[in-house]
């Protein structure tokens, strides 16, 4: 079985919580996590080390390591290069390790496309103004780097849904407890601990048993009036409207959780109903497939 360990892109507008977020999930040995330092032309902050925070090098270092082939990915993040280091990710990789990839979208992309084992996670801020107080509060850019890298998270903003999720940093501790039980939904973590996505589940279940089961023998009905050819009467035919309503509210509940809220309330009953009677308005029960922004996994 390939034992090897899985990389795990996080991305989000400059000032989001990047640094802090994987600071503390570089903590929890069961996650079996390594931090990717990249290679930047980017002058050092105060308090950066080179070989810790970044590898700082010169255009012509950087234009070198492109031409070797020692990159996986780069690109250029307002005005300067940034690019991740092929070697110590295959070697942590072969030796099982997830390794995280703090890379902003361009470089993502690259990686999504050209790589097989990979687990993509954009953050968000609660608003921009407190985007903006975060990285002005950080005091590491001047006043005309801030405005340009607020104006870049504009237009990164938009391409989050090209990630597999989509995760608050509402709190530093929330925004580890998502991408904690995340990993450990991904089967990335050697830990004992269940995916708290496991018993949303089993909660919908009740709930939709509960009360649904009215909706589901008419979606299944519908779908069945609505099959006009021998492949669409046999796939309502094989409908399972119960299992699938299950699966889409599961899904699009964490989802949600994970972009705004307390982790926590996740395995609440009561937030869990609300949650599914917003969501029962979307569904389209005059169909198997769902509009796109109604994911499932
Ligand atoms: N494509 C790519 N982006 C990177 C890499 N290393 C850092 N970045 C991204 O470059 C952007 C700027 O990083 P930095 O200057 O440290 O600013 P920060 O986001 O405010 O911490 C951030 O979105 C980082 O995630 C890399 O190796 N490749
Ligand atoms: N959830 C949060 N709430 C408030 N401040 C935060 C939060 N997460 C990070 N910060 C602060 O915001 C600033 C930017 O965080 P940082 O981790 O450097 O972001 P990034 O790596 O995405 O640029 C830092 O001063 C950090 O202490």
């Amino acid at each position: 079985m390939n034992n090897k360990g899985k990389l795990i892109i996080i991305s989000g507008p400059s000032g989001v919580g990047k640094g802090s977020v994987n600071g503390e999930l570089l903590q929890n040995k069961d996650l079996k996590l390594e931090y990717s330092v990249s290679m930047t032309t980017r002058s050092p902050r105060e308090g950066e080390v080179n070989g810790v925070n970044y590898f700082f090098v010169s255009k012509e270092e950087f234009a070198n390591a492109i031409v070797n082939n020692e990159l996986i990915e780069y690109a250029n993040f307002v005005g300067n290069s940034y690019g991740t280091p092929r070697k110590y990710v295959e070697e942590k990789l072969n030796q099982g390790k997830n390794v995280i990839l703090e890379i902003e979208v361009d470089g993502a992309t690259q990686v999504i496309r050209s790589e097989d084992n990979v687990l993509s996670i954009f953050l968000m801020p609660p608003t921009l103004n407190e985007l903006e107080s975060r990285i002005k509060g950080r005091a590491t850019e001047s006043e005309d780097k801030i405005k340009a890298r607020l104006d870049k998270a504009l237009l990164e903003i938009p391409l989050k849904h090209n990630y597999d999720y989509v995760v608050e940093n509402d709190s530093v501790e929330n925004a580890v407890a998502k991408i904690t039980d995340i990993l450990i939904r991904e089967k990335c973590a050697n830990s004992t601990e269940e995916s708290k996505f496991k018993n949303l589940t089993e909660i919908v279940q009740e709930i939709v048993d509960d009360k649904y089961t009215y909706f589901i023998n008419n979606w299944e009905a519908n779908v069945k009036l609505l099959a006009h050819n021998s492949e669409a009467k046999s796939e309502a035919e094989n409908f399972d409207a119960r299992g699938q309503l299950i699966k889409l509210l599961s899904s699009e509940v964490y989802r949600k959780i994970l972009s705004h809220g307390d982790f926590s309330k996740i395995n609440n009953k009561e937030f869990v109903d609300f949650k599914i009677q917003k969501l029962m308005f979307k569904i389209n029960f005059f169909s198997i497939k769902q509009r796109s922004d109604f994911s499932g996994d």
